[in-house]
């Protein structure tokens, strides 16, 4: 019997356009299974393509299987992974108010599985490095350490540094509107550079601002809330979202509250330089992990 007929779904946890993730026992483990809708199957290729790479990193989304079902009159796609009860960033901040262990500890752990997926590791057991284009909050696991796990690789492109090669996948999905970098929204990105692909996946890390926004910092803290919730409503449009970010080169308010807080003013500047309209003024991934570790672990100097 092939891997999913050993699986047993239990209830769905998620919906979307996507397909949907299902929580599974397989063999009397707890998995999660993600059912990709039939419009959506470069992106099951995509995802398990990579991951018989054997991606295996403590930040990113631990997988088990792919398995392909037909059913009745079409073919089901599956993609089991390891199950977080805690479920996405997204919803885990909607629930929870944050001190500032936990707060830089997810910043942190979200960054180092983005740098871990932008570093091209070269020789046998190496990797290629890969732009995931579709960072958001709903796309990071909170794990039972309290530490963040990245998913969803349906998008992503990989860069093969030996022979300078960027592989694209052929796939109409594109990322999410409302996390779209300026150059992605007024279409300048330049396709042919790999540095361009990461530098759009660093303007998405505005992922940290809403982290931040649920740190409880002086007896304050924020409410959970999208970025741009102010300004664009639910499911925004390519065009309206391209007035706000490009056009107006609007960004997410820092509150003031933070200023006066070391962590979260040290945050707010690094958020600044991954918001810069020119995408070779921000900050790496690599420069970013650091100067959260630096936060976090002060004495140790890193350089
Ligand atoms: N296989 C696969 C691919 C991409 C995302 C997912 N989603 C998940 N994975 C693991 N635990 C989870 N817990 C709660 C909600 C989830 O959505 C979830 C699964």
């Amino acid at each position: 019997r092939t891997m999913a007929r050993q699986i047993t779904l239990t209830n769905c946890i998620g919906k979307g356009r996507y397909g949907a993730v299902w929580k599974g026992m397989w063999q009397g483990e707890p998995i999660a299974v993600k059912v990709f809708a039939s419009r959506d199957e470069q992106s099951w290729a995509r995802e398990t393509e990579y991951n018989t790479v054997m991606l295996r990193h403590s930040n990113i989304l631990g997988y088990i299987a792919s398995d392909m079902i037909s059913r009745e009159s079409d073919t089901e796609l599956w993609l089991v992974c390891y199950y977080h009860p805690l479920g996405s960033l997204y919803e885990y901040l909607q629930r929870t108010e944050l001190d500032h262990q936990l707060m830089l500890q997810l910043c942190l752990s979200a960054a180092n599985g983005l740098a871990h997926l932008h570093t091209d590791i070269v020789g046998v057991c190496g990797k290629a490095a890969i732009a995931h284009r579709d960072i958001k909050s709903k796309n990071i696991l909170v794990k039972n350490d309290l530490t963040c796990c990245i998913a969803d690789l349906g998008l992503a492109v990989t860069h093969n540094s030996e022979e300078d090669q960027i592989n694209i996948p052929k796939n109409n999905r594109v990322g999410t509107k409302r996390y779209m970098s300026p150059e992605v929204l007024d279409e300048t990105l330049n396709t042919s550079s790999f540095e361009c692909f990461k530098q759009a996946d660093v303007y998405s890390f505005g992922v940290v601002w809403e982290i931040a926004r649920r740190c409880v910092s002086g007896g304050l803290v924020e409410e959970y809330n999208p970025p741009f919730y102010d300004v664009v409503n639910y499911d925004p449009s390519f065009e309206e979202m391209r007035k706000v970010v490009s056009v107006d080169n609007y960004r997410p308010v820092i509150p003031n509250r933070w200023s006066s807080d070391p962590s979260l003013s040290l945050l707010s500047k690094l958020l600044r330089e991954t918001w810069c309209k020119n995408p070779s003024n921000r900050l790496t991934i690599h420069r970013l992990a650091p100067a959260i570790t630096k936060e976090i672990y002060p004495s140790n100097d890193m350089d």
